[in-house]
């Protein structure tokens, strides 16, 4: 006897992390564990490990507008999220995919520094997020030093954090914006803000204490998408995508000699 299931479908347009803590592979395991199918598209090749990024491939813009419609043309999505876009031609290409295929259900996690301050993608792409793509965005998800940049305040306190909140929300149009503490000091870390042009809201669990912290920000942008296309409405799936973000550091794993990635799947790890 076999069944048949009807589930949602997410797509990830994002790129491949060849360690396979971030990046695509991170969205996808996140995806499967919400039971919603997983689609990507994927913009770039990282050879990656825990210790970080020795090269990047970009693909053709026009190869990742082929994944994007060749997906929507037959399966439909029900929401969607981007990660490393890398360059200014992908960008704007997916930005433009965004308004025919009038993607409203759409998580930005503008992928530009690392936690550990390291710069992923240039200039011009960084200006093309701001003007193409994050205004179109049902939530953008920055962590400290992408906030930085986007709202142009230094951030150091909570306080910090909420008036970045609102200059984003205000200057770039996004209709909400959720800035990630993972790159703050002690216990901060696990506080996350977030605006929605009315409501300044506060996710906060406690600090994890483990350097496998690897993929925590896509990871929490794939599970914010997974229960946006479970029909979960905006504020339920940012409480949800953070206890399941909390709970994967958790049962973070220890792989490599640097930052390990996260227990995507933690209720088969325990003993
Ligand atoms: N040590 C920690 N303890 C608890 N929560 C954490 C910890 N580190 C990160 N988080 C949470 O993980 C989520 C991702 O935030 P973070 O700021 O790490 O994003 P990021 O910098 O994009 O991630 P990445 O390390 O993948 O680049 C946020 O909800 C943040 O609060
Ligand atoms: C392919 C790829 N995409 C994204 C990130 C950053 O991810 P995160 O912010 O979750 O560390 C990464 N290191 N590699």
């Amino acid at each position: 006897m076999s069944s048949t299931l009807t589930v949602p479908v997410a797509l990830t347009i994002a790129g491949s992390d060849s360690g396979g803590g971030a990046g695509i592979q991170a969205d996808l395991r996140t995806f499967a564990f919400h039971r919603v199918h997983g689609t990507s598209a994927v913009t770039c090749v990282t050879a990656q490990n825990t210790l970080g990024v020795k090269r990047v491939d970009a693909l053709p813009k026009e190869a990742v507008v082929a994944q994007i419609q060749t997906v929507f043309e037959d399966i439909g999505v029900q929401a969607v999220k981007t990660g490393m876009l890398l360059n200014q031609e992908i960008i704007t290409a997916v930005a433009e995919q965004v308004e025919a295929l009038q993607i409203d259900n759409l998580v930005v996690d503008p992928v530009m520094v690392s936690r550990t301050g390291a710069q992923l993608i240039d200039d011009d792409a960084v200006n093309a997020l701001r003007r193409t793509l994050i205004p179109k965005a049902a939530i953008i998800t920055p962590n400290r030093y992408e906030a930085q940049i986007l709202s142009g305040l230094e951030i150091h306190s909570l306080d910090d954090m909420r008036a970045a909140a609102q200059m984003i929300y205000r200057n770039l149009g996004p209709k909400t914006v959720l800035i990630k503490g993972g790159g703050m000091q002690g216990s901060l870390r696990g506080v996350d803000i977030w605006f929605d042009g009315q409501k300044l809201e506060t996710l906060t669990t406690k600090q994890v204490d483990t350097k496998n912290t690897h993929g925590t920000g896509c990871t929490l942008s794939a599970a914010i998408a997974a229960n946006l296309a479970l029909g979960n409405n905006l504020a339920t799936s940012l409480r949800q995508a953070k206890q399941y973000v909390t709970n994967a550091l958790l049962y973070s794993l220890d792989i490599g000699k640097g930052q390990g990635p996260l227990g995507h799947f933690f209720p088969l790890l325990e003993n």
